[in-house]
């Protein structure tokens, strides 16, 4: 499972959760505005925006999971297992395969203004990477430094673009139902509960945060998406990027998977591998790992951003202790 999301205390941060059972040697890359992006059914583009996110690098191609590029605009993917359906070529479109969506849009557009238009007239072409990597089925979230956002969902039925005015994603089901399950949870409050159940019955608040209690556990996709929105909107806004930072990670946290608890197969277990986070106004990339929750940062203006060559950070996923005495 996944979990992606735009925090906007004062700048946005824009980045997600990479939940599953095994890793695919991902590394931080950045891709500067000189890097030549191939497409297979599209125009190369030479000349483009800088990005930096997680990305697997095959045959020198970034493969990405998520990106921001230096405008600000963020994107992820995310598994949509059972729904995503991609589409054979079609001549009157452009035809963009999953694996380069994410460089196809960051290379080009600014906003999620500009994306809406990009995706008009896109299709979502069934092209995979090569016979030993497949497409993944996913869907994806983008948002970008004024708060927008949107989702995108390829299904059976067609592409679908939601403005999603809460800013988070998960995985199953589709996201107007994601949506929609928020209803079930709008009595979830971070204030003590007001008596509402009956006057002619006493309750003595045995317990702080009895306004949360309903709110779901599980780490089952609608059960993230119900708990990463709450934590989200609940969360302390302030003027410092260091606790904006840090409260960011607070709510990826609040539902990332601990080893152990999320069964996918004799002896594998899904769990949360890295979680990210980009400043979407300063195109600083934050990360932390499952056995490092030190935010570990990359500054892509750090980096000569006219270059042509991708430029690949290690994730450091060592864990270390402060040693107090
Ligand atoms: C598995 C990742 C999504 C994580 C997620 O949502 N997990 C939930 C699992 S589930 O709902 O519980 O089944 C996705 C996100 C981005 C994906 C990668 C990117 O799309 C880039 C390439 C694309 C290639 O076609 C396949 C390998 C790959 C390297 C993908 C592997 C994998 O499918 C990734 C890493």
């Amino acid at each position: 499972m996944c979990t992606s999301i735009i925090f906007s205390p004062k700048d946005h941060y824009f980045g997600r959760n990479l939940d599953l059972e095994l890793s695919f040697g991902q590394q931080v890359v950045i891709t500067p505005r000189n890097y030549d992006f191939k497409f297979r059914k599209m125009p190369e583009i030479k000349s483009h925006y800088a990005m930096v996110g997680v990305s697997l690098v095959a045959e020198n191609y970034p493969l990405y999971f998520d990106a921001a590029n230096e405008k600000g605009l963020g994107m992820a993917g995310l598994n949509y297992p059972g729904n995503a359906d991609y589409k054979d070529f079609n001549p009157e479109k452009n035809n963009v395969s999953p694996f380069e969506f994410i460089p196809w849009v960051l290379c080009q557009c600014a906003t999620v203004a500009e994306a809406k238009d990009l995706l008009a007239n896109i299709n979502l072409v069934d092209i995979n990477f090569s016979e030993q990597m497949t497409l993944s089925t996913l869907h994806w979230l983008l948002a970008d430094k004024t708060g927008s956002s949107i989702v995108v969902e390829s299904d059976k039925d067609g592409l679908h673009i939601y403005d999603n005015p809460v800013g988070v994603l998960t995985n199953n089901p589709q996201f107007p139902k994601q949506l929609f399950n928020l209803n079930n949870y709008s009595d979830v409050s971070a204030k003590m509960p007001e008596n509402l159940f009956s006057s002619e019955v006493s309750f003595d608040g045995y317990s702080r945060g009895l306004g949360s209690r309903n709110l779901p556990g599980g780490a089952d996709s609608e059960s993230r998406f119900v708990r990463a929105t709450f934590n989200k909107f609940n969360a302390p806004k302030t003027d410092n990027e260091q606790e904006n930072v840090d409260t960011y990670f607070h709510i990826l946290h609040s539902v990332e998977q601990q080893r152990g608890v999320d069964q996918v197969g004799p002896d594998k277990f899904e769990y949360t591998i890295y979680s990210d986070g980009t400043n979407l106004e300063t195109g600083v990339f934050y990360y932390t790992t499952y056995t490092n929750k030190r935010i570990n940062k990359v500054d892509m203006n750090h980096e000569d951003l006219d270059s042509e060559k991708l430029i690949c950070y290690p994730m450091l996923d060592q864990i270390t202790f402060n040693e107090q005495n």
